[in-house]
């Protein structure tokens, strides 16, 4: 296939030939088409690297109600992801072998490629689940959240020690349960959806419980040079002190969600239950200086924490409602909106979604639009923001926390030169390819 035209986020005007490996052969100008040669004339859109979304929550075995595979796939391609990482709190969860081959087995149905994480429970077993081609050990859950995978200091560092004798990055979900405020849940916290019941969840876990545990969990890192990537990190000085780790010398990296980006406690108030997840919603200003944080380049990654619920689910009073929203879908179009907007540069965003997360984790292939790259890419016109409605997304959970605000969407993906989506931009009417997904760690 040649893809003609298209403006790179560099600014500079390519045309790219993908090879029959599914990898990109040339990127170049004037390259013509050969007989039979499949042309995609890009004129006037930008093409992308796919998105490499680090963390996600597809919910098989076990939560097939809230997403399968298939589902959060095909949500995923709809929104230019190209790759995923799933987490281990399903049911059963990811610590053993017989628990990551189940999952490797369901994820066959995926659209786009991905990588299967392992995680830690009193009764993992390092030995089987090492033994696998595993994405990461993670998310190790410091604090109980969907699935009340919490672990203590000891069964943290022998988790670090067990993976760093294996050179195995380690992805850890950073809250300190002991520093919640559980007086921010006594008396009437009122029904689903009002403000009480969505700030006090955000009072509850507080910015100090997540601040402590990231500090803490970076220096059990450091004292044994582990590499530790600290997922959805929802405070400026967490993201702070991942900067510091690193200039002394740490291999550390932090991940931000869009939910942290763009939502914050003044939208919870109207999200009620909706906006309830682990680590909450900031204040505005906090919030503010986490985007700052992402426009300067100190954010490494923005990743989703894509974590569908039913609506029924979500429904439920302040105590029983779970924790978590979806995002995979809406990770480049808010991004690329916000770009539209002047607010970040279009390499900050092909940066924060695409290369860095790559590079983070050694995928030597993905996340860039160059010769001998595989072919993920997404071509998008930078131009064409539309609201964001659940009714048009795709994950099975039929409801999102970014209703209302705007997103520029994909017309067309690409996982190794194949088409999984593709969106008329005429008529909106969408179409999936096959699922030609692969476990990352085994090509
Ligand atoms: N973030 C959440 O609030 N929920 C996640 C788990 C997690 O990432 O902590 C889930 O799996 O539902
Ligand atoms: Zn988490
Ligand atoms: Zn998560």
């Amino acid at each position: 296939m040649l893809i003609t035209g298209a403006t790179l986020a560099d600014g500079r005007v390519r045309d790219v030939r993908i090879g029959d490996d599914g990898r990109i052969d040339a990127v170049a100008e004037g390259l013509g088409a050969d007989a039979g040669e499949r042309v995609l004339e890009a004129r006037g859109r930008h093409l992308l690297p796919g998105a490499v979304d680090v963390h996600v929550h597809f919910r098989e075995p076990g939560g097939s109600h809230k997403e399968t595979w298939a589902s959060g796939s095909r949500s995923a391609a709809a929104g230019g992801v190209t790759t995923v990482v799933d987490q281990p709190n399903t049911s059963p969860p990811t610590v053993d072998g017989d628990g990551f081959d189940e999952k490797a087995a369901l994820a066959a149905e995926s659209l786009v490629d991905y990588g299967i994480n392992g995680g830690v429970t009193a009764d993992w077993d390092p030995e089987s689940l090492f033994d696998r081609p595993l994405f990461a050990l993670g998310e190790v859950f410091l604090a109980d959240s969907t699935g009340d995978m919490g672990i203590d200091a000891d069964l943290f560092a022998d988790a670090l020690d067990e993976a760093t004798a294996r050179d195995v990055p380690v992805t850890v979900h950073a809250e300190d349960a002991t520093l919640f405020d559980e007086s921010a849940l006594d008396g009437d916290l009122g029904g689903i959806g009002t403000a009480a019941t969505a700030d006090a969840w955000s009072a509850y876990r507080t910015a100090e419980a997540e601040i402590a545990a990231v500090e803490r969990a970076l220096a059990t890192a450091a004292d044994r040079d582990a590499r530790v990537h600290v997922a959805h990190t929802s405070t400026p000085e967490a993201v702070d002190a991942v900067s510091e780790a690193r200039a002394d010398g740490a291999s550390a990296t932090c991940e931000v969600t869009p939910h942290h980006l763009f939502l914050s406690r003044e939208r919870a108030r109207s999200l009620g239950t909706f906006g309830r997840m682990n680590p909450p919603l900031r204040s505005e200003e906090r919030r503010e200086a986490l985007f700052a944080r992402l426009a300067e380049g100190a954010v490494d990654v923005v990743a989703t924490d894509h974590a569908p619920h039913t609506v029924a689910e979500k429904r439920q009073g302040l105590a029983d409602a779970p924790s978590g929203v979806p995002g995979v879908e809406t990770l480049y179009p808010l991004l690329l909106e916000s770009a539209r907007k002047g607010e970040l540069s279009l390499e900050r965003v092909r940066d924060v979604a695409a290369a860095n997360p790559a590079s983070a984790f050694g995928l030597d292939r993905k996340g860039r639009v160059a010769e001998g790259y595989d072919a993920d890419l997404v071509l998008v016109d930078t131009a064409g923001s539309r609201e964001i409605e659940a009714a048009a997304l795709h994950s099975a959970c039929a409801w999102t926390p970014f209703e209302g605000l705007r997103g520029v969407f994909p017309e067309v993906t690409l996982v190794r030169g194949e088409v999984v989506y593709e969106r008329d931009p005429a008529t909106g009417a969408a179409s999936f390819g096959e699922a030609v997904g692969r476990n990352v760690r085994e090509s």
